[in-house]
């Protein structure tokens, strides 16, 4: 993680930092190592994504939140190179949608460069390749897989070592996933929560500098919640930015340093996670669409509970 050195790497720095921002949409970072202008996703009539300004801090812990069909997932897809803006500068006649990562402009980037580039994503339904084994599956997220490089894949030493350094980052990182005991098994046999971590696994395979998971806790059991947000926190620990999509708002104010919401398409608030998310303008978009949700009650999941659980669990699968 080699921007680590550049910010604060202690939490409670970084917090104190944000917390001098003003909580407006679009408002200024610090360092930010994502900058994005002007970005416009149609569906037919339907305008999915309009995005005027947003910065992401450098090694914070971001959360993207609002209600179904906000177009989070949109945006996602737009700044990983997925899709493209209906403003895009490629298009004939298109407009002036821009954003850069680490100073870089990656609106003609397709999305296995934006990867290179250092920012790096999961999905919302886990993409394991059910037929591959877990380490198969890790190796696939490595940048400079031998067989990708014309001159480095015809000279077998190259290629050997560069194998032998991708295995043993795989076997580091399972290691710490606790997935090294299903390095061999079929990807396909992995709990719902195993896929979630070996994505988050494997997504680390390149050392981005920047991490997107869109719903991370989206189909995990209690007993590997804890864990996860552990990976999470341990994560932006070391020096890599975070940014997530989830409707788990137990997580969101548990883990987030700064979180922006999105409804129908726009940023409509962004803030510290207490203030954004006892805000009525939020409170009223999200609740439109999630009666049931309760944005503020944190008795029922506490992470003490949490990690009771998940403690558990392990022991039990030991
Ligand atoms: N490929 C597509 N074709 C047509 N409409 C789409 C397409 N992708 C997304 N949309 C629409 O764009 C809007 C934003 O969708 P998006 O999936 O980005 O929202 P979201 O905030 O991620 O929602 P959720 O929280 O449910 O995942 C929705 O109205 C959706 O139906």
């Amino acid at each position: 993680m080699s921007d680590a050195q550049n910010y604060p790497s202690d939490r409670a720095a970084l917090r104190a930092e944000l917390a001098t921002l003003d909580q407006v949409p679009g408002v200024a970072k610090p360092d930010p190592i994502l900058s994005v202008d002007s970005i416009v996703r149609r569906f037919g009539g339907l305008q999915a994504v309009k995005v005027d300004h947003l910065e992401v801090q450098r090694g914070a812990i971001t959360a993207l939140i609002g209600p179904n069909g906000a177009g989070k997932t949109t945006f996602f897809n737009l700044i990983t190179g997925f899709d493209r803006p209906s403003n895009g500068k490629r298009l004939i006649g298109g407009g002036d949608a821009t954003w850069t990562f680490n100073g870089k402009a990656l609106n003609r980037t397709g999305a296995s460069q934006v990867a290179r580039s250092g920012m790096v994503r999961t999905f919302q339904l886990t993409k394991a390749l059910s037929r591959m084994t877990v380490l198969e599956n890790m190796l696939i997220g490595a940048n400079d897989q031998p067989g990708e490089n014309l001159f480095v894949g015809l000279i077998k030493p190259l290629w050997a070592k560069r194998e032998r350094e991708n295995i043993a980052r795989a076997d580091e990182l399972l290691a710490r996933f606790k997935l090294d005991t299903k390095r061999d098994d079929m990807a396909g046999d992995l709990s719902g929560g195993q896929k979630k971590l070996l994505e988050m696994a494997r997504a680390l395979m390149s050392n981005p500098a920047m991490i997107m998971l869109d719903e991370p806790m989206a189909g995990v059991n209690p007993a590997l919640t804890q864990s996860l947000l552990d990976h999470i926190q341990a994560l932006r620990d070391e020096g890599t930015t975070v940014l997530f999509v989830e409707h788990d708002m137990h997580m969101v104010r548990h883990i987030s340093d700064w979180v922006v919401v999105m409804a129908q398409g726009t940023i409509i608030a962004e803030g510290e996670p207490e203030q954004v998310m006892a805000s009525e303008a939020v409170v009223d978009a999200y609740l439109g669409a999630h009666h049931d949700r309760d944005l503020g009650d944190d008795d029922v999941l506490t992470t003490g509970v949490i990690r009771a659980i998940a403690t558990e669990v392990e022991e039990e699968t030991r």
